[in-house]
């Protein structure tokens, strides 16, 4: 396999944003950011700022000509977008393309290996990377650690070689789980916790480090998820709860999840791939989720109330 040096960005925001600078004007690497359209027209004419520093980026159009496939897609946009952008990157996607989903949820990964082939696509995770994005502002104080891999990687994949390898020549702090599925749940646990009840709370990490009620809200949202996990095989246990503490501690006090960012700046929140998916699997699998149900509602009326004003 070739050494990867054509890198793509698919949903240049805060996660996406915080990677591209990682290969951005290295020696050797392509890197380009997918945009077709108005979005390109508007990335050209705004450009971006990443934490108070202005960028322009070498955009691929999915009309263009004659696309060139990318060797690494690093995918980082909203689930409520990812449908949109597997149609425009396929033009981008070749033989030797490997696919990485940085998305929070557990079905990114799935919906891009049906679209383009299980075999081209890595499971990933951001944890303990605190962005913010508003229009073409993006900052963030800290990557935190990235997982990836195959699902099973007690032997790595020649694809896991591959991305490590460049992340490794790029400064990227990486993991690769052996069981990448339970960190995914794990992720995911996290995220109907602490995203939820702080778009709820309205205030970002600092509250749910002082803030007792806070606390519990967040840890009650993610034992649901605990519970359905002790039907579907993948078996989170209570020191997963403490394990995000121990991460939680950690954050800046005054970043705040993607959610709350997402309400404060008007945009659609990804309510529905989190308390929606909680309340589809407990309904499925037989797990009461009432904390999920009124987060849902409650979600969705604060989104509805934002993205008006
Ligand atoms: N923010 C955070 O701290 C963290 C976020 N995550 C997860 O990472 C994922 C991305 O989140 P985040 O970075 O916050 O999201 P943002 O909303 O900041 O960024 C998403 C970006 O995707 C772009 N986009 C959407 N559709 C397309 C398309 N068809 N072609 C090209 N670009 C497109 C949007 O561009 P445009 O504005 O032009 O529409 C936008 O800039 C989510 O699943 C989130 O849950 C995970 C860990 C932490
Ligand atoms: C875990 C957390 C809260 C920050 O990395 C996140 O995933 C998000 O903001 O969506």
């Amino acid at each position: 396999m070739q050494p990867i040096q054509e890198v793509m960005v698919v949903g240049l925001g805060a996660i996406g944003g915080a990677y591209a600078l990682k290969f951005f004007n290295k020696l050797g690497i392509t890197l380009r950011v997918l945009a077709g359209g108005e979005r390109k027209k508007r990335y050209e004419a705004q450009g971006f700022h990443i934490n108070d520093t202005p960028y322009q980026f070498r955009y691929a159009d999915p009309a263009e000509p004659q696309p060139t496939p990318a060797q690494l897609i690093i995918v980082a946009v909203k689930d409520y977008g990812l449908q949109e952008a597997i149609t425009e990157m396929a033009p981008f996607v070749g033989g030797d393309t490997l696919i990485l989903s940085l998305m929070n949820g557990i079905t990114s990964e799935e919906r891009l290996g049906e679209a383009f082939g299980a075999d081209k696509v890595l499971y990933g995770i951001c944890m303990g990377l605190d962005g913010f994005r508003d229009g073409n502002v993006i900052r963030f104080q800290r990557y935190g650690t990235m997982s990836f891999g195959k699902a099973d990687n007690t032997q790595w994949s020649p694809e896991v070689e591959r991305v490590a390898s460049l992340f490794d020549q790029m400064d990227i702090v990486y993991q690769v789980p052996q069981n990448m599925l339970y960190e995914l749940w794990y992720k995911f646990m996290v995220n109907v916790g602490i995203n939820q009840a702080s778009a709820l709370v309205g205030e970002g990490f600092g509250a749910f480090q002082k803030i007792s009620e806070a606390h519990q809200l967040m840890q009650d949202a993610m034992k649901e998820v605990l519970q359905i996990t002790q039907k579907n095989g993948v078996k989170l246990t209570p020191a997963d709860l403490e394990k995000w503490d121990a991460v939680l501690v950690n954050m800046p006090p005054e970043s705040r999840p993607s959610m709350l960012n997402d309400l404060e700046s008007g945009r659609q929140t990804e309510v529905e791939m989190l308390a929606g998916t909680v309340c589809r699997l407990g309904k499925a699998l037989g797990v009461p989720t009432p904390v999920n149900q009124v987060l849902y509602q409650a979600i969705r009326a604060k989104e509805q109330v934002a993205m008006k004003r």
